[in-house]
């Protein structure tokens, strides 16, 4: 640290040493200067009179030039284009880093301040200075101030923070702005006196590991008085009392223990010339790192309330789908009499059992309604299910003439593997044997899909290929699930993939990053933009929603990261490059190696909205060359259903979420499902999809081609279909939550108008994934019977969970 350049410094700070008429004082001195017209529009020469009258006249409390330095520098270093400053004071840091921060690009500087008399003078040396066009003085104390600056949609997202007010304020702000997702993974914290005075719960929360954050909020809290650390002196805690009256400070904020900062402190001078320590902190994430959905603080207090008001909830809404449903039944049978007038299907050919496994979810109940237009055939549907419990909607669905409980999958995919029957294999071989099912199409879920390719296996082997099945044997299903083998596959096969390394030891995953990033470095001769992000080879809720981009900003948050992820030779974890863009997902029917139908749609989050791609759209066209390329390296033996995610890279990165049609589409697989996806509800009502499927079965002989029995060689594609989504997800995530965050303080008003639009928008123009008006029974159940049951469960044996899928009816743990 330089030494202190006593010719500058303030005059000592006395015993009383604001508020007692200096502030306006300092305003005569600085509009009485000769040269005003000099100083007006320039920064520094306002800043120059200030400090003037800090050494001439009185003390005032202004960060100073020194400390200051280490802010502006952050600024040009940040490049921040929305900056908060809690305490303005009399403007000297507002003058200072405003000016900085609209050099450096910056667009919205927030100076907030309690005492009116000071943003009085703030707005007035403000307005000296010229840079009104970017500062927006707020009065009132900060939390009110945050929080209705976020309300209304004012302030969004926070880049650099700095802290310069009331003490015991910075940690409760910091929650606030955690909660309100204003702070997040790149926004950069500076706080002024942590050291001297002091600040040690502020100290203590940003250098907390987030296991250390939810212990401690956890605890009771003893040791506060009115919501202030007994560890604040008396002096500290009411120092703005006099004034304004004692500082209420939001208690109630929990701020966001999954971020994790990592602090640096800078020494340097108060503008006295008093040593100080202050403290810039860059936050980094832990674990769940940045997701892809904003953090929604946890207003509900306990699983048992969300729950509960889950269950009533579904309670509430009974009387307006039941009558939905009456509704349903009477057109049905009003529509039957019709049809029976008109004339029923004519059959054709002999009569075959479709069996359909993973009717409960939505795609299995799409594709057994599809096939059910053919209704020469019997449908039989089964699907997992505890004993004795009648929960699958899709056994209610008027699509299936038959439905049969299954035992669920083994769970530990290389358990299943290293048996030949399981619970689960011998319910489903038993339903293929009583039924004499000549096609079964798998519609199962991931957990089952080495059981269903073990299935496939034996049903082909005991039959002969009497019993057709639309499912991969086990060694190509675990190739292309399981994410390693699948990127190896496809680099075999001369696709491009993302650059990915399979990891074991932590160590290894430093070592390739820090190479990585060296090799880039030294190839550029400036700092890499290659960034990576991590996933677990394995199947795993807890993580899977987790994008933390990699390296984070030091090498120690990095390690830190790395260090907490519970990889291992049994369970490796890879690393793989990021590529910045959308994301899209097929679904695909590939019969003996030949793709025989096909739709691709962004991907949404959760999967819970459905819009199909243009069929002749570039992207379209281009994830189904890929689709036929990898269903032909298959070979003839190759029938299933194929699911990919792709990732599209942008050559202008800015218009990451936006498609451009115009753009040469450089898609980059990064995972493979080789199972149904729900987009297959895309094909509703589409007659062609029963058909490719119907078409298995006119094949003569498993070893004849299929080319020469293909009726016609057209890949059935949903043109234009509607939009999908699914009611009870909408009616809580864009209805509910939004109106309990308003009302709760946390969520802004425009936040919620937008959401309400939407779920009206779904509601008037989309069409709900489960609800069918000739068959609305599965529906009812689905949200009046299954979901209710699946809460009340949670509630008696405690189990948590974080998210659920309605389409798929799966609950993710937490
Ligand atoms: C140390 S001074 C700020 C100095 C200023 N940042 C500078 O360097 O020029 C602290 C200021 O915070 C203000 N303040 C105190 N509690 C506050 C609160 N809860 N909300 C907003 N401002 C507050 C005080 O009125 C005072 O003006």
């Amino acid at each position: 640290m330089a030494a202190f350049d006593q010719n500058k410094a303030y005059s000592t700070q006395e015993e009383i040493f604001f508020d007692d008429g200096r502030e306006i004082e300092l305003l005569h001195f600085v509009y009485s200067k000769p040269e005003l017209d000099d100083i007006r529009g320039s920064p520094q020469l306002v800043l120059k009179a200030i400090d003037e009258f800090a050494r001439t006249r009185k003390y005032l409390m202004n960060v100073g030039e020194d400390k200051g330095i280490i802010v502006t520098s952050l600024i040009t270093e940040v490049k921040p284009k929305v900056m908060v400053e809690l305490g303005g004071y009399i403007g000297y840091s507002c003058i200072l880093f405003g000016d900085a921060f609209r050099k450096a690009g910056g667009k919205e500087y927030f100076s907030l301040e309690r005492n009116p008399e000071f943003a009085a003078v703030i707005m007035s040396l403000v307005d000296l200075a010229g840079l009104s066009d970017v500062v927006k003085v707020v009065v009132g104390s900060s939390d009110v101030s945050i929080k209705r600056l976020h309300a209304t949609g004012q302030l969004q997202h926070i880049d650099l923070l700095f802290l310069d007010h009331y003490k015991p304020a910075y940690t409760t702000d910091l929650k606030l702005c955690e909660e309100l997702n204003l702070i997040t993974p790149g926004s950069v914290l500076a706080a002024d006196n942590v050291i001297k005075p002091g600040n040690p719960p502020y100290l203590e929360y940003v250098r907390s590991s987030t296991e250390e954050k939810k212990a401690a909020a956890k605890r009771e809290v003893t040791d506060m008085t009115n919501g202030v650390d007994s560890r604040f002196p008396g002096r500290t805690v009411q120092q703005y009392d006099k004034r304004l009256g004692q500082a209420k400070l939001n208690v109630a904020a929990k701020g966001n223990p999954n971020l994790v900062y990592e602090s640096k402190l800078h020494n340097s001078f108060e503008p006295t010339g008093v040593p100080s320590r202050y403290l810039i902190l860059v936050t980094t994430l832990t674990s769940p790192r940045m997701s892809t959905t904003p953090y929604r603080p946890p207003f509900l207090p306990s699983h048992f309330i969300k729950n509960s008001l889950l269950i009533s909830l579904s309670l509430g809404c009974l009387p307006l789908s039941s009558m939905l449903v009456f509704l349903s039944v009477s057109f049905r049978l009003l529509h039957c009499l019709f049809s029976s007038r008109t004339g029923q299907t004519v059959a054709n050919g002999p009569r075959k059992t479709i069996l359909i496994t993973g009717v409960s979810m939505a795609k299995g109940l799409a594709l057994a309604r599809i096939l059910h237009e053919h209704a020469h055939h019997r449908i039989v549907g089964a699907d997992d299910e505890p004993v004795l419990c009648a929960l699958s909607p899709g056994r209610f669905s008027h699509a299936i003439s038959k439905f049969y409980r299954l035992d669920s999958p083994t769970l530990d995919s290389g358990d299943s593997r290293e048996r030949d029957t399981t619970p689960y294999i011998t319910s489903l071989l038993r339903v293929i044997e009583i039924e004499n099912v000549d096609l079964w199409i798998s519609c199962s879920s991931v957990a089952s899909s080495v059981e269903d390719g073990k299935v496939a296996e034996i049903v082909e082997r005991k039959t002969r290929g009497k019993c057709r099945v639309v499912q991969f044997g086990v060694q190509m299903t675990e190739r292309l699930h399981e994410k390693d083998r699948f990127t190896t596959y496809m680099k075999e096969l001369g696709e491009r993939v993302p650059a990915t390394w399979i990891c074991e030891r932590k160590e290894s995953m430093e070592m390739i990053l820090s190479g990585r990033e060296d090799a880039a470095k030294s190839r550029s001769g400036k700092e890499t933009s290659m960034q990576f992000i991590t996933k677990s080879v394995g199947l795993s809720d807890s993580t899977r929603a987790d994008m933390t981009l990699l390296p984070l900003p030091t090498l120690s948050a990095t390690r830190a990261y790395i260090s907490q992820l519970p990889m291992s030779m049994k369970n490796p974890w890879l690393l793989q490059e990021f590529i910045a863009g959308p994301e899209f997902c097929t679904h695909a029917l590939v019969v003996r190696g030949r793709v025989r139908a096909f739709v691709a749609c962004p991907s949404s989050e959760l999967l819970m909205n459905y819009k199909a791609l243009p069929p002749e759209s570039e992207l379209s066209r281009a994830m189904l060359q890929f689709t036929k390329r990898v269903a032909k390296s298959g070979g003839t033996g190759f029938t299933g259903h194929l699911s990919f995610d792709f990732l599209l890279r942008m050559k202008d990165s800015r218009v990451g979420d936006t498609l451009n049609e115009t753009q040469e589409p450089e898609l980059y697989p990064i995972e493979c499902n080789p199972r149904a996806h729900t987009a297959v509800v895309l094909f509703r009502g589409m007659k062609e999809l029963g058909e490719r499927y119907l078409e298995i079965l006119e094949v003569d002989g498993m070893d004849k081609g299929f080319r020469g029995v293909s009726k016609t060689h057209h890949i059935a594609m949903p043109n234009n279909p509607p939009k999908y989504y699914w009611v009870g997800h909408d009616l809580v995530t864009l209805l509910i939550l939004p109106v309990l965050r308003l009302l709760s303080g946390w969520g802004s008003l425009r936040e919620a108008q937008k959401d309400a639009s939407n779920f009206i928008t779904h509601l008037l123009f989309w069409k709900d994934g489960t609800f069918e008006i000739w068959d609305p029974l599965p529906f009812w159940w689905l949200y009046h019977v299954y979901w209710p049951m699946q809460f009340l469960n949670c509630i008696v044996t405690g189990r948590k969970w974080s998210r659920i899928n309605v389409s798929t009816t799966k609950m993710f743990e937490c």
